[in-house]
């Protein structure tokens, strides 16, 4: 069984920019993470991850971004801790990126972009039996957001970098085993920040628990310009479109406190 596919590749315009209006959307994402005004939370704990490679299942270009899915039927692969009072379980994790170095997070730290961000989505198992259940409660789902530099390459991620030309169209998908997830976490997990929000792409649910890094990973230009290499568009399309700029613009705080577990 694949992480429900239905959930995680839902119909998703890929120049999907534009604010759509969501009825009472008073809880939408990404934001501005303003840091002064973040609240130190001092009951917040330590993140807990737990991940087995071995239950990574495939890659594909869903025609946003590319997934990389996990065995999500069993709890080999969970997120506890933190801000969260239940047990998460990773479905799969995907990126967003720009078309240059200069933007491509959805995120932004006191207005800073990053090139890229990355995307670890879990949902909450103890209270649900499917990833199509959770997304649709509020307590449904906790997404990691790690922001991504251009430095140094990032020896874990050349697996999944490597992987990419062989999903180059939307809905490729090609078997990818034995990937760590957690080597995509940086070193130190303790300092986040944390707020209630929503999926990012339609149907914009307001059901996440983001957890936002403060540290971001590295990877190497040469890395991030392969992410460019994949397209929106399928083979049968006449006109290719490169897949760039697939992040949403920040939307309103709407009163919300952003609580960070670091001063
Ligand atoms: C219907 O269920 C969906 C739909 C879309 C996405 C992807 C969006 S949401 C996010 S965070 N980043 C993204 O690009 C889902 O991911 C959990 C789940
Ligand atoms: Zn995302």
């Amino acid at each position: 069984r694949r992480c429900n596919l239905t959930a995680c590749s839902s119909k998703m315009h890929p120049m999907w920019q534009g604010p759509l209006a969501v009825p009472g959307g008073d809880r939408q994402s990404p934001i501005d993470i303003v840091v002064r005004k973040s609240v130190l939370d001092t009951e917040l704990k330590p993140l807990k991850t737990t991940y087995d490679p071995k239950t990574c299942q495939q890659i594909w270009n869903n025609g946003y971004s590319f997934l990389v899915e996990y065995d999500d039927t069993t709890d080999k692969n969970t997120l506890k801790g933190g801000p969260l009072q239940d047990t998460f379980r990773l479905c799969q994790f995907h990126f967003h990126w720009g078309e240059t170095n200069d933007w491509g997070s959805e995120h932004t730290v006191d207005r800073r972009l990053f090139p890229a961000e990355l995307h670890l989505v879990h949902w909450n198992a103890d209270r649900y039996s499917l990833f199509e259940e959770a997304v649709m409660e509020d307590n449904g789902l906790a997404v990691i957001g790690v922001f991504l530099k251009v430095g140094k390459r990032h020896e874990g991620l050349q697996k999944l970098v490597d992987a990419l030309p062989t999903i180059r169209h939307k809905d490729s998908v090609v078997e990818f085993t034995c990937f760590d997830p957690g080597c995509l976490l940086p070193a130190n997990t303790d300092d986040y920040w944390t707020y209630h929000g929503s999926l990012t792409t339609p149907p914009l649910t307001e059901s996440v628990t983001w957890i936002v890094m403060k540290q971001h990973i590295e990877v190497s230009h040469d890395q991030l310009a392969v992410f460019r290499s994949l397209l929106f568009t399928s083979a049968e399309e006449e006109v290719q479109k490169s897949m760039v700029n697939n992040f949403r613009v920040q939307q309103p705080l709407r009163g919300r406190t952003v609580r960070s577990s670091f001063t």
